[in-house]
């Protein structure tokens, strides 16, 4: 497993064998405990979002693995070199750590292939550096358009170009800071899935930050959801959305219903506003079933309910419901959702997961959609 951590629920294996090590780590601005304690691993080759919402510590996570910030506590390494410890500060240029920020940010007035060597040593045969320019073009997908200067690519093109610098000089580990925020959201998909596959292919050891719960689940091997300055999950990307540590992470992690349990009856059964369903998994302290909405499925003879709102997606839709108790439940229904004010029957197909949700905060549950 290349990450481990601290987190509630989590398991931490050995220090010192990891690409990356974050130990301890805590950062604060004045008043605020931007980072409060953080423990990540990450080994080499592997790729780790770090999921939140806005204010959550992610971007002072990234800012001070890169030199940006000075931490306040504990330990960063990386590849078995100390970074970061209180008092000693190893500016970003010695880190060898490489930022794809999250617009280019190209030097306009160099080329594309002139961008992409910038940070190889010129001391290295010329004939090398360009062979290493044309293998990372080709990585990103832009083999061949090395002689055109910025103002000539498109923001997606501007982005690969980034992250082609960024690999240049094997860097022991690359930090993308939201990297495709501005751009559109068919192009976002697109090059998602191409940067994920050149990072892959250059065996690179990346931190990626986000707060797209798309982004983070469809890129990394594992992600890391923080809050409040703190880590609260790390897992591979299923296990974050099928088995979330608490109700917190189950409503940030994709959409969730969630409902309060008021106790679990010998064959495991919980009677819920949906009927009686299968709980598995949780932890002895869980407060309420997790059902996700792919799980409530229409059923003429199910739990009676109304159709309130329909959001259209195309090759699905999410559809709200109210029951007859007012309770609002969603479900997701293929491409021909029913109406807006259709009565139809609701059942919970499959067992749901117990999650503890006494977690600070406004209470997650129950969440309607809207
Ligand atoms: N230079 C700074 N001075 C004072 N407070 C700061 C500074 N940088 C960050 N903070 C505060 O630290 C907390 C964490 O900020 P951070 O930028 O790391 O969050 P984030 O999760 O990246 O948010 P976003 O997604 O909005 O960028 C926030 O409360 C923020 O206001």
């Amino acid at each position: 497993m290349p990450v481990t951590t601290d987190a509630p629920r989590a398991t931490r294996t050995s220090v010192g064998t990891h690409a990356v090590e974050v130990i301890g780590v805590g950062k604060s601005f004045g008043p605020v405990r931007a980072l409060d304690h953080v423990d990540l691993h990450l080994d080499d080759g592997g790729f780790l979002a770090v999921l939140g919402p806005s204010g959550c510590g992610k971007t002072t996570l990234l800012r001070c693995l890169a030199g940006f910030e000075r931490i306040d506590e504990g330990r960063l390494a990386v590849h078995g070199r100390a970074v970061a410890l209180p008092g000693i500060h190893l500016p970003p240029h010695r880190r060898q750590v490489a930022v794809v920020p999250q617009e280019g940010a190209l030097f306009p007035h160099l080329s594309v292939a002139d961008n992409v060597g910038f940070g190889l040593p010129r001391r290295s045969p010329r004939a090398q550096r360009s062979r290493r320019v044309e293998e990372c073009l080709e990585l990103v997908g832009l083999a061949g358009l090395g002689r055109r200067m910025p103002h000539e690519l498109s923001g997606g093109q501007q982005q690969r170009v980034a992250l082609a610098r960024a690999l240049a000089p094997r860097p022991p580990l690359v930090l993308l800071d939201e990297p495709f925020s501005a751009l559109d959201a068919s192009l976002r998909v697109e090059l998602r899935r191409d940067v994920r596959d050149a990072l892959h292919a250059d065996g690179a050891t990346a931190i990626l930050v986000t707060h797209d719960q798309g982004e983070a689940l469809s890129m990394a091997d594992q992600v890391a959801v923080m809050r409040d300055g703190r880590v609260h999950q790390v897992a591979p990307p299923e296990e974050v959305y099928a088995a979330p540590v608490d109700a917190w992470v189950a409503s940030f992690v994709g959409e969730a219903d969630l409902f309060p349990v008021p106790g679990t009856d010998a064959e495991g059964l919980v009677d819920t506003p949906l009927g009686r369903v299968e709980v598995t998994g949780g932890a002895d302290d869980a407060t309420h079933v997790l059902v996700r909405p792919e799980q409530v499925v229409l059923d003429g003879h199910g739990i009676p309910a109304q159709v309130r709102t329909v959001d259209f997606h195309g090759h699905d839709a999410l559809v709200t419901l109210a029951l007859d108790d007012g309770t609002l439940v969603r479900s997701r229904s293929g491409a021909h959702p029913p109406a807006v004010g259709a009565r139809v029957g609701l059942r919970v197909q499959g067992a749901c997961r117990a999650v503890p949700g006494g977690l600070p905060g406004p209470s997650p549950a129950p969440r309607p959609a809207r």
